[in-house]
């Protein structure tokens, strides 16, 4: 269980968290998601005790992380930054950091094997592709068996068989009853991967929900519907929900939000109209996020007129 509570930090004069509130439980994957410079790896690094926060804690299965007397086997993370001495074989890194926090020499075969990286054990880093690089990183997390994972990004890098690996292992992670919070800029992988979404922008929390509940919430989903007598399903429509929005992208063609296609379909029978289609459309993640975080965006690209 990770709690934040009030976090919020200030590099000189500038706010960059604020007042963030949130708690990642076990047994799910928790997304955590914003724009770009939203304070994602800022608050990660205060959830690890990395970064003091101005004014607020975070709490890592109850205590902050440094109050953890064998940190490793509490919480394992991934962040973006990683010191890897590039000299050194895979082994013989997870071996020293193995030895270096009292942890079995076995875990260093088993974390190999789970993340794929037995056959290169013994290649030194520096010759590793990203890819190989972001599985160490995330084989060192695993090391101390910890009940609690943040990763930072752990996709990043990696080819389309690496993502359904990670994917396949957060949930897995989360399944055996861990804590999983994962940041990502891929919304599309973040719907398969997690259940449950933190979104910050500008370091201020804008929604802690389910994957499902942001999508819904979003107004994103429509129905489009085409039909030889659209002036007459429109009123129809409209007479039964007033509130509802209908707007005509051709002179046969509606798109309708605020009413399923059950409904859609129910009144254009009561009312003896012919439809030749009618398609639910459900918001994408992706929507979802970009109508939540608009106006928290920092960088944003020139739109085309
Ligand atoms: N050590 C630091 N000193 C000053 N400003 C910092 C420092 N670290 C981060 N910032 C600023 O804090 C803001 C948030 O950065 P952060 O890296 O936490 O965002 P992020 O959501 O992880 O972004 P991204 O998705 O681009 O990695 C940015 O404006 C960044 O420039």
């Amino acid at each position: 269980m990770i709690r934040a509570h009030e976090l919020t930090k200030t590099y000189g004069g500038k706010t960059v968290v604020q007042d963030l509130s949130f708690t990642v439980r076990p047994g799910t994957v928790t997304g955590f998601l914003g724009p770009n410079g939203a304070g994602k790896s800022t608050t990660m690094r205060m959830l690890l005790g990395l970064d003091a926060p101005t004014h607020g804690r975070a709490t890592v299965n109850g205590r902050a992380y440094a109050g953890h007397r064998a940190p490793l086997t509490q919480v394992g993370a991934l962040l973006e930054a990683r010191a890897i001495h590039p000299g050194r074989s895979a082994r013989d890194h997870l071996l020293a950091l193995a030895l270096t926090h009292g942890l079995p020499r076995r875990r260093v075969a088993e974390v190999l094997e789970l993340t794929g990286l037995s056959g290169v054990a013994d290649r030194r880093v520096k010759g590793f592709s990203l890819g190989m690089g972001q599985r160490l990183g995330i084989a060192s997390a695993l090391l101390g068996d910890p009940a609690t994972l943040i990763l930072d990004e752990p996709v990043n890098g990696l080819d389309p068989e690496g993502v359904l690996w990670i994917r396949t292992l957060l949930k897995s992670l989360a399944a055996e009853g861990r804590t999983v919070l994962v940041s990502s800029h891929l919304m599309s992988e973040m719907a398969l991967t997690a259940d449950h979404l933190v979104v910050i922008g500008r370091g201020r929390l804008l929604a802690d929900t389910t994957v499902d509940d942001l999508v819904r919430g979003s107004g994103g989903s429509s129905v489009r519907v085409v039909t030889p007598q659209a002036t007459d399903l429109r009123r129809a429509l409209l007479a039964e929900r007033p509130r509802g929005q209908i707007t005509a992208v051709a002179p046969d063609t509606l798109e309708v939000r605020g009413a399923d296609s059950t409904h859609i379909g129910r009144t254009a029978a009561a009312h003896g109209i012919a439809l030749y289609e009618l398609t639910p459309h459900t918001a994408s993640l992706e929507e979802a996020f970009m109508n939540l975080t608009q106006d928290a965006v920092d960088y944003q690209g020139a739109t085309a007129a």
